[in-house]
């Protein structure tokens, strides 16, 4: 079977380098294009055998299974210059929350899987959210989730809750990573404690704190109180941050959906 990548911008390419990286593909399974072509060049550069098509054409004349990694803005382009050539056989598998299965059918004969990775896959762990139209038949499906299961944990979830599932599982990295850039900067400020030392030690406390959460058997509950000490130094931490973030997570997801729904409008309206 061959894979087409369309759009290898940051998230097509971190999944072409995780799907190479993990065994589950080759770079002569797959065949990639992008706007800028020299950014798909790059990667095959890095990947003997990686073939970069000419345009988005020949990658949908050359594969069975297509990932479109573009921008939500940038649909309208690349389903006008497709739409002819794509066959109700192929899976197109769109990673962008703002695009829904309903409209990718209204504009496509083929089967359709929206998938939404997440930059964790690059280090093959997350989770990939799984979301499938009718038209895909169940082996069709084993194959998606057969190959996502090399670089991440595949979880089906419902359209619904794409934009929420995706704030946590997609964006988290980048929520978490901020909070822990204040923790450092604060740490930094405060004591003088080199940057490097900072870094490294609460990137490692995230990946420890990661395992608990995932194979540690703890909950975020269990977790804080494990660690509190009653009426020790934890808890006073906890106490204070309960009351200066409160409301803070609430304004967050407003904000996230808010956004979603402009996109959305937006993609709309450009069909
Ligand atoms: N980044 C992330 O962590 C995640 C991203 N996503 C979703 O993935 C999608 C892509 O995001 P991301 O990779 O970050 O964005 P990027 O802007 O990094 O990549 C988009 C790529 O699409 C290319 N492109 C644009 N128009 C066309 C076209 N007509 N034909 C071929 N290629 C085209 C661009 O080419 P050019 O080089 O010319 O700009 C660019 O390389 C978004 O919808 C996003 O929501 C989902 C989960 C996580
Ligand atoms: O920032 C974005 O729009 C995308 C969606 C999920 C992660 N990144």
């Amino acid at each position: 079977m061959k894979i087409g990548f369309i759009g290898t911008g940051s998230m097509g390419s971190i999944l072409i380098d995780a799907f190479i990286h993990s065994g589950a593909l080759l770079p002569t399974d797959m065949v990639i294009s992008n706007r800028t072509i020299d950014k798909a060049k790059q990667l095959a550069d890095k990947h003997t055998g990686l073939e970069v098509a000419k345009s988005n054409i020949e990658v949908m004349l050359k594969c069975d299974l297509i990932f479109l990694c573009v921008k939500p803005k940038e649909y309208k382009n690349v389903i006008d210059e497709i739409r002819t050539i794509s066959l109700d056989s192929q899976i197109i598998v769109s990673i962008t929350s703002a695009v829904l299965i309903e409209h990718l059918e209204e504009w496509l004969p083929c089967k359709i899987a929206k998938v939404i990775p997440s930059i964790t896959n690059y280090v093959r762990s997350g989770a990939t959210l799984c979301m499938y139209s009718e038209r895909m038949l169940e082996e069709d499906v084993r194959v998606i989730e057969d190959l996502l299961a090399y670089i991440s944990k595949p979880l089906r979830v419902d359209e619904a809750y794409t934009r929420i599932c995706s704030d946590i599982s997609s964006c988290g990295p980048a929520f978490m990573a901020f909070f822990l850039q204040k923790f450092i900067d604060a740490a930094i400020l405060k004591t003088g404690i080199s940057r490097e030392l900072a870094t490294e030690l609460a990137s490692e406390m995230l990946y420890g704190t990661g395992m608990l959460l995932t194979s540690g058997g703890m909950d975020p509950t269990t977790l804080q109180q494990k660690v509190s000490v009653p009426g020790g130094i934890t808890a006073e931490g906890l106490s204070m941050m309960e009351n200066e973030l409160d409301g803070m997570f609430i304004e967050l997801v407003h904000t996230t959906h808010a956004k979603y729904e402009e996109e959305l409008a937006k993609v709309k309206s450009l069909f």
